[in-house]
């Protein structure tokens, strides 16, 4: 395809910058424990100083490819879908979406919120990050509000966060991975304090699992 063409499919959403993709199970949130096939789009300018795939930030460093080939080795693998990034809203996720629901998946994202809402997905798990806020459609689509803990302001903005979704959001805390050690027991002394918040943790760094 020529650079120009591939550049359109890509503004279109009909190819994505796409960094992996690997059957597995749900490490974190409400879904955790659950098989689902992973699709990690390229592409985040986010920029949190500890995001566990900065190799996934620049798009330019993964191939731009055609959403029906996404779709097709998907539906190999499983009737859950989970995707992720980078940030898959840094795109346009309507084809993506359309191509997976038309196989009959369940299709999630992991986003942080900070660009427009596209796709349409059966679950969205919203992760704010301060840097660059989520966009208020998103805190009003969430279905699980995932917040991490890298010190003891993340309690507060986790509060405030919490305040800007629906009342029927699930509410997470979930410990950045190198400071877990420090953040787990104040984390499980908040929820104590604070039941509607629940625990989550990236159980599959504790299965040696992708
Ligand atoms: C890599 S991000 C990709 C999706 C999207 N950009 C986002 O941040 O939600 C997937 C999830 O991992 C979380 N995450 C990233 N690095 C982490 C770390 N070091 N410790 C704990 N959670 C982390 C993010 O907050 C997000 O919930
Ligand atoms: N097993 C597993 N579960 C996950 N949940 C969210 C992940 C992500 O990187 O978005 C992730 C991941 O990378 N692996
Ligand atoms: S928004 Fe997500 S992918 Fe982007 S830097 Fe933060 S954790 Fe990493
Ligand atoms: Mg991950």
């Amino acid at each position: 395809m020529l650079e120009k063409s591939i550049s359109q499919a890509v503004e279109k959403g009909e190819m994505l910058p796409l960094m992996e993709e690997f059957y597995t199970i749900q490490g974190e949130g409400s879904h955790t424990g659950k098989a689902a096939y992973f699709i990690r789009v390229g592409g985040c300018d986010v920029g949190c100083h500890w995001c566990d795939v900065k190799e996934s930030w620049d798009p330019e460093k993964h191939p731009p490819t055609a959403v029906d080939a996404i779709v097709a080795n998907a539906a190999k693998y499983s009737k859950t879908i989970v995707v992720t990034g980078g940030e898959p809203l840094t795109w346009d996720m309507g084809p993506l979406t359309t191509g997976l629901k038309s196989e009959g998946m369940q299709v999630h994202i992991e986003t942080s919120g900070a660009y427009p809402l596209s796709g349409s997905w059966d679950w969205i798990c919203l992760s704010p990050k301060k840097m660059k806020m989520p966009l208020p459609e998103v805190y009003e689509a969430a279905h699980e509000l995932k917040v991490i803990i890298f010190n003891k302001h993340d309690f507060a903005f986790a509060k405030v966060e919490a305040e800007k979704v629906s009342s029927n959001c699930k509410l997470y805390l979930q410990p950045e991975w190198s400071v877990r050690e420090k953040m787990i027991p104040l984390i499980t002394e908040f929820v104590m304090d604070n039941p509607e918040w629940h625990v989550s943790l990236q159980t599959h760094k504790y299965l040696n699992i992708p």
